[in-house]
C-alpha cells in the first residue's frame, strides 16, 4: 500500500483534493462544482450551533449519497445500543477474559456490545469488542446514531472513510465522525478491539484549566485523511445504524468517491504515545480525570456523556503515598480495558484483550495481592512501562447486554480478588 498522508490539527478548518482543482476554492455551491463533481454538506451540529461547536465538512463527489437503493433491515445478533437493549445490571464488580478471536467475519460482524446506557441517538453510549478476520470489501458502515471511537488491541487496522484513509495501530486511537460512511479493513488478522459508540455531544479535548496550553493530548498530534476515492464503479453494500437497528441497502457506486473536501468534522487517528502525561511529582494519586484524553460533554458541567481516559507508561514518584487507585466507589461508571501489559491495580488477572466494568457506586480498588505489594512497595521513583489501559467513563449507570452476561468470558470469581483484604486494624 502506499504510504498514507495526512492533515494535522484537532478542529481545524482542513481541505484537500485528490485531483488539482477539485475544490472550489472562494464558494461552497458553485452552479457547475469542478470536475463534473455534486456538492454534498454533512453536518454534525444544528446549523446554529455557536461557532466554537459548529462541525460540518463540504464533500464533492462523483454521486451524491441520496443515489442508494431502499433499505431492509439487516439482523446482527450482538451490536446492541440504549439501555433499554441492556439485560441487567447486577451490583458487582465484572470482568471478562479475552474476547475469543475465533469467530470468523468482517468488522461489522464481528461487533458485540459488553454494556449499553441512554437513548439511541440522543444520549449515553455503549461499549463494545470487535474481532476482524476479514476486510469489509465492498461494504461500507454508516453509523447515523453515534460518533464511534475505535481503540485496537491487536492488529493494525485500514480505516477507509469518505474524506479518505487512516492505517491506525495498537496504541493508536481512530475517531469517526456520526453519519460518515466507512470501513475498517485489518491488516493483520486476526484484530481485536474495542469500540465507544457516542450517542451525546461530538468528542472533544478537555479543557486544560490550570494545567495551561499545553498538555495531555495536544491537538496538533490528532490526523486527519487527505482525499482519496476509489477509480471505478463497483457494487458496494451500505449498511446503516439507523435508530438502533442495522438496515442494508445496495448501490452501484462507491461511498469512497470523494475526490475533495473542506470543512472540520474529520476523522481522525492520535497515538497514545503523544500523551502528554501528568502526574503528582509530590504525594497522592490523583483523579483519573489527568488522563482524559477526549470527552463527550452532557448538559450538566464537569459530568461527561462520556470520557475516553487512558493509563499510559509513566513515572510514578509519590511519597508516602499508596501509589495504585484508592478504594472508591464513583457515582460514573467504569468500563475499562487493556490494550496492552498490565494495570497496577490488576497485575495478573486483568488481561489484555478482555475488560472490566465498575458501575455506578460499584465498590472497586487494587486487587488484594496489588495492595500488598504497594502497601510495603519501596518508594523510589519507578517507572510504569509497557503498559496500556483505557477507560470509557459515563456518568449514566450501563447495562451489560446478554452476550457480556451469558456468553462472553465473564469470570465468575473476580469478587475473589480482594478477598484476602483481611481485617488488619489495631488500636
Ligand atoms: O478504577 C480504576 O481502576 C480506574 C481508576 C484509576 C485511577 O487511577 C483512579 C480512579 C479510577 O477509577
Ligand atoms: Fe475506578
Amino acid at each position: 500500500m502506499t504510504e498514507l498522508t495526512y492533515l494535522t490539527g484537532f478542529g481545524n478548518q482542513h481541505s484537500s483534493e485528490a485531483v488539482a482543482g477539485a475544490l472550489p476554492i472562494g464558494r461552497n455551491s458553485p452552479q457547475k462544482a469542478p470536475n463534473g463533481l455534486y456538492a454534498e454538506l454533512l453536518s454534525g451540529s444544528a446549523f446554529t450551533a455557536p461557532r466554537a461547536d459548529n462541525q460540518r465538512t463540504w464533500m464533492y463527489r462523483r454521486r451524491p449519497s441520496v443515489v442508494v437503493g431502499g433499505y431492509e433491515p439487516l439482523a446482527h445478533a450482538l451490536w446492541k445500543s440504549g439501555a433499554a437493549e441492556g439485560e441487567r445490571a447486577p451490583p458487582d464488580p465484572l470482568r471478562w477474559g479475552p474476547t475469543p478471536l475465533a469467530t470468523e467475519g468482517d468488522f461489522v460482524d464481528g461487533l458485540r456490545s459488553y454494556a449499553v446506557n441512554g437513548e439511541v441517538g440522543i444520549t449515553g453510549m455503549g461499549a463494545l469488542a470487535y474481532v476482524a478476520t476479514r476486510a469489509m470489501g465492498r461494504r461500507a458502515l454508516v453509523n447515523a446514531d453515534a460518533e464511534m471511537l475505535l481503540v485496537p488491541q491487536q492488529g493494525r487496522l485500514l480505516v477507509t472513510t469518505e474524506l479518505g484513509r487512516l492505517e491506525v495501530a495498537p496504541g493508536s486511537i481512530a475517531l469517526l465522525p456520526r453519519g460518515m460512511a466507512f470501513k475498517v479493513d485489518p491488516l493483520d488478522v486476526p484484530a481485536r478491539g474495542y469500540v465507544c459508540e457516542n450517542f451525546g455531544a461530538a468528542m472533544r479535548l478537555p479543557e486544560l484549566g490550570p494545567i495551561g496550553s499545553n498538555g495531555l493530548a495536544n491537538p496538533r498530534d490528532f490526523e486527519a485523511p487527505t482525499a482519496w476515492h476509489e477509480a471505478e464503479d463497483v457494487d458496494y453494500e451500505i449498511v446503516k445504524r439507523y435508530g438502533g437497528q442495522l438496515w442494508r441497502a445496495t448501490q452501484a457506486h462507491s461511498p469512497f468517491n470523494v475526490v475533495a473536501w473542506h470543512g472540520n468534522l474529520v476523522p481522525y487517528r492520535w497515538d497514545t504515545a503523544r500523551f502528554m502525561t501528568i502526574n503528582t511529582v509530590s504525594f497522592d494519586h490523583p483523579d483519573p480525570s489527568i488522563f482524559t484524553v477526549l470527552t463527550s460533554p452532557s448538559d450538566t458541567p464537569g459530568w461527561a456523556n462520556v470520557d475516553f481516559v487512558i493509563f499510559p507508561p509513566r513515572w510514578m514518584v509519590a511519597e508516602d503515598t499508596f501509589r495504585p487507585p484508592w478504594y472508591h466507589r464513583n457515582v460514573m461508571s467504569e468500563f475499562m480495558g487493556l490494550v496492552l501489559g498490565q494495570y497496577d491495580a490488576k497485575p495478573e488477572g486483568f488481561k489484555p484483550g478482555g475488560a472490566s466494568l465498575h458501575n455506578s457506586y460499584v465498590p472497586h480498588g487494587p486487587d488484594a495481592e496489588a495492595f500488598d505489594k504497594a502497601s510495603g512497595a519501596d518508594l523510589r521513583p519507578h517507572k510504569l512501562d509497557n503498559t496500556l489501559a483505557f477507560m470509557f467513563e459515563t456518568r449514566w449507570p450501563l447495562k451489560p447486554t446478554s452476550w457480556a452476561l451469558n456468553d462472553a468470558p465473564l469470570e465468575k470469581t473476580y469478587a475473589d480478588c480482594w478477598r484476602d483484604l483481611k481485617d488488619d486494624f489495631h488500636a
